[in-house]
């Protein structure tokens, strides 16, 4: 069998726990602070624990991190998107005050254009703006493409949501309209098409969630104040896994 040395670890951490109650206080000690005998194998073992739980808490927390920064980078560019369309800031401001004027959550279903605009923000920003897959065995795209299951296949969610083929020839402007239908109701779109939350067995668990956060602090925040992006200031996307702003988001904030 393999060495594990998760496995070996406990082995001399429990050895060692059983003769302490055997040994005098003041052998043990001394040999656990020289490090000999089975003092020294409870000594590495602990170190093992140490390194492997250290592995543990610094993945959750990045895990943890990237779920928090998504919604974090959305909601800038989000506002962003609404200081250069004033109108639909106003349109939300309306929407939010007439059918939520009081915070409920049970209402912000009802907001539909604020949902609407969430999702161009997302559809223009996608906070994970690219993936690659790989396939599990040869197979060929609907392209054409011959693919081998060694290849990885990347997928810019940027690019897809720009692409007038997929949103018509106004793909690049922001138009919460886009997600509402003719009766006034959320349009679906299939998540094969808005893809910024991945799609199929793999994708994202927090969508719902975001959705919800997002909204809350969008009605929240646009009810209150107004926002107006700081005069002059740069806004450029960082290239990188998560798609956040270079300088973040200066503004000036107008009690309302
Ligand atoms: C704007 C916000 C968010 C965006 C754009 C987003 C996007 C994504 C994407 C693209 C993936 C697939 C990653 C991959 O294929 O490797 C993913 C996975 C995941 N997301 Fe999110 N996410 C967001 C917020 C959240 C939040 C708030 C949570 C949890 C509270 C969350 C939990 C997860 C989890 C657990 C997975 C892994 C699902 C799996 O592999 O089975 N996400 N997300």
């Amino acid at each position: 069998m393999p060495k594990v040395e998760f496995g070996d670890a406990v082995d001399g951490v429990s050895d060692r726990v059983f003769y302490r109650h055997v040994k005098p206080v003041f052998l043990w000690r001394l040999q656990y602070w020289i490090g000999v005998g089975l003092e020294k194998r409870l000594k590495r073992g602990l170190a093992v624990f140490d390194q492997l739980l250290e592995k543990i808490i610094t993945a959750k927390r990045e895990e943890i991190k990237m779920a928090r920064d998504t919604t974090s980078s959305a909601l800038t560019w989000f506002f962003w998107l609404l200081s250069k369309n004033p109108e639909a800031m106003n349109k939300i401001r309306q929407e939010v005050n007439k059918k939520m004027p009081r915070f409920d959550p049970a209402d912000l279903d009802k907001l539909v254009y604020l949902h609407g605009a969430v999702c161009e923000t997302l559809r223009l920003y996608p906070p994970v703006p690219f993936n690659h897959k790989s396939p599990a065995k040869p197979d060929v795209l609907p392209s054409g493409h011959k693919v081998d299951e060694n290849w990885k296949i990347v997928i810019s969610m940027y690019a897809l949501g720009r692409m007038k083929s997929v949103w018509g020839d106004d793909a690049e402007d922001f138009r919460p309209e886009r997600w509402i239908s003719y009766s006034g109701r959320l349009k679906h779109e299939p998540s094969y098409k808005f893809l910024a939350f991945n799609a199929g067995p793999r994708a994202c668990l927090g969508k719902k969630l975001t959705f919800l956060q997002m909204k809350t602090v969008a009605a929240e925040i646009i009810r209150n104040y107004d926002i107006k992006v700081v005069e002059g200031h740069k806004t450029e996307p960082v290239p990188s896994v998560l798609f956040r702003m270079q300088h973040g988001l200066k503004v000036n904030i107008t009690k309302i």
